[in-house]
């Protein structure tokens, strides 16, 4: 790839002050910003790779600025652990110990199912077709199925952290990204108080709603089948308003959202709900309004007697020790019919259906890895591909400086009736690289596309 004559040569003081590690990429611009970071697109530089995208993780430094973030390295162990079709692979580390800023770099995805579920709502006005739903289901069901099996729970599963491949020879596939608050667990369970919540509102499980002192691999199973059912009907199942001054975990709205839809739980539906805090200590709120008549069915629209009704009414179970497991569902029937599930889950379902085009992922390209913004760049300095995609390599600066940047919108502005604007996104990090023995491992081999 042609260099810009304006990009920095190797006698530029600012180039030297680049790390080695930085030197491998030429930076894009800025693709999103989650809780603990910013995400960046850069171009790999080495001969075998040139050209290669990759996704740039700047982590932010701690509150107390003593250096890169419990957080941050919890996610490299894990990263470093997990290798998986269906999981997003890390393909470098970086320390800049001037700051102590850490740098993850990623394969990149174009895609995520919050920005496919966007499009389909915004612009086409139509439904993903239900090869493409099944499809990514169950790759998102053989990734959680590859973590669960090694005693990791994701713990924010939400679209934005589902991301799908674009064009190339991954084209289609899954990969879960944003592992910044999982952490393996081991049996018998570790005590979470010390944690805080954290799962996304929308996305949270009932009993950790309801004060909940344990996680399982149950809560991920809840958030799967909201994406599942979110992704049949093009909106978020519970849009719970959050309580940001409320009694952190519970969230009233939150549940009072999934009660209406599934009805309220009851002992002996879920014999354990009675020695949850949230429920003794809330029991005038939360029972204030009863709700018997559940009403999945005709918010998915789909026949209650139909596989797919099946599998999700298993996810959204009320008792987490009754919550259908990820390794059950990839086994449910619902795979197992018409259309079957594939690896490239972004081809059409049968012959004669239109190819859906996902716009690429937006870029910020003004803006540089310590958060500055750039002045515009003429098109003319730009290789002809780059104009095309109307790309502009940045500067990669010394990286001293604080970072002050505005999220990247990602919120939908208008045509939104149905869908609050409150919190879509939850934010976190993610991990991934390693090579063990997985026992559970599951390529994905077993339909007519794999
Ligand atoms: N490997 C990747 N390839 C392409 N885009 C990515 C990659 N990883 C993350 N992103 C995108 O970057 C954006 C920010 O991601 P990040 O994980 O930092 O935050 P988040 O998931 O939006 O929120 P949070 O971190 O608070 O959970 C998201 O749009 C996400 O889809």
């Amino acid at each position: 790839v042609p260099v810009p004559s304006w990009n920095l040569g190797p006698g530029n003081p600012r180039q030297r002050a680049r790390p080695a590690w930085l030197q491998q990429y030429e930076l894009v611009g800025k693709i999103g910003e989650g809780t603990y970071g910013l995400v960046y697109l850069a171009r790999r530089q080495q001969p075998l790779h040139r050209g290669v995208r990759i996704a740039i993780k700047k982590f932010k430094q701690s509150k107390e600025g003593d250096g890169v973030s419990p957080t941050a390295i919890r996610e490299i162990m894990l990263l470093r652990e997990c290798i998986h079709d269906n999981i997003v692979k890390l393909v470098n580390v970086h320390i800049n110990y001037v700051d102590m800023s850490l740098y993850l770099a990623f394969d990149y995805a174009e895609h995520d199912l919050y920005e496919i579920i966007r499009h389909h709502r915004e612009k086409l006005s139509s439904p993903i077709n239900q090869y493409t739903v099944k499809s990514l289901l169950w790759q998102i069901l053989n990734g959680l199925n590859y973590l669960h099996s090694n005693w990791i729970i994701h713990r924010d599963l939400k679209p934005s952290n589902i991301l799908v491949m674009g064009d190339g020879e991954e084209q289609g596939v899954v990969k879960i990204g944003d592992f910044g608050l999982a952490r393996v667990h081991q049996a018998p369970l570790k005590p979470l108080c010390d944690n805080g919540v954290v799962v996304t509102i929308w996305y949270r499980a009932p009993e950790l709603l309801l004060g909940a002192k344990h996680y399982t691999s149950a809560v991920d199973m809840w958030a799967v089948g909201c994406i599942f059912a979110e992704l049949l009907t093009l909106k978020p199942l519970f849009q719970g308003i959050e309580d940001k001054n409320g009694q952190n975990p519970f969230q009233l709205d939150q549940l009072d959202k999934i009660f209406k839809t599934l009805g309220h739980p009851t002992a002996d539906r879920w014999p354990t709900l009675l020695n949850l805090p949230f429920w003794q200590a809330n029991r005038n709120l939360i029972q204030g309004r009863k709700y018997e008549n559940p009403g999945l069915y005709s918010i998915v629209q789909q026949p209650a007697k139909s596989p797919a009704f099946d599998l999700l009414s298993k996810m959204l179970e009320y008792d987490p020790a009754k919550r259908i497991s990820a390794a059950q569902a990839l086994d449910h029937q619902y795979f197992r019919t018409e259309p079957l599930p594939g690896r490239n889950a972004l081809v059409p379902g049968s012959p004669g259906e239109k190819v859906v085009h996902y716009p690429a992922r937006p870029v910020d390209y003004s803006t540089d890895f310590d958060g500055s913004t750039a002045p515009p760049q003429s098109n003319t300095n730009l290789a002809p591909q780059q104009q095309q995609r109307g790309e502009h390599m940045m500067q990669v600066p010394a990286m001293h400086q604080p970072l002050h940047l505005p999220a990247i919108q990602r919120m939908p502005q208008n045509n939104m009736n149905n869908f609050s604007s409150v919190n879509q996104q939850g934010r976190r990090k993610e991990p991934d690289s390693g090579n063990q023995n997985y026992n559970n491992y599951q390529p994905l081999n077993k339909s007519r596309r794999m």
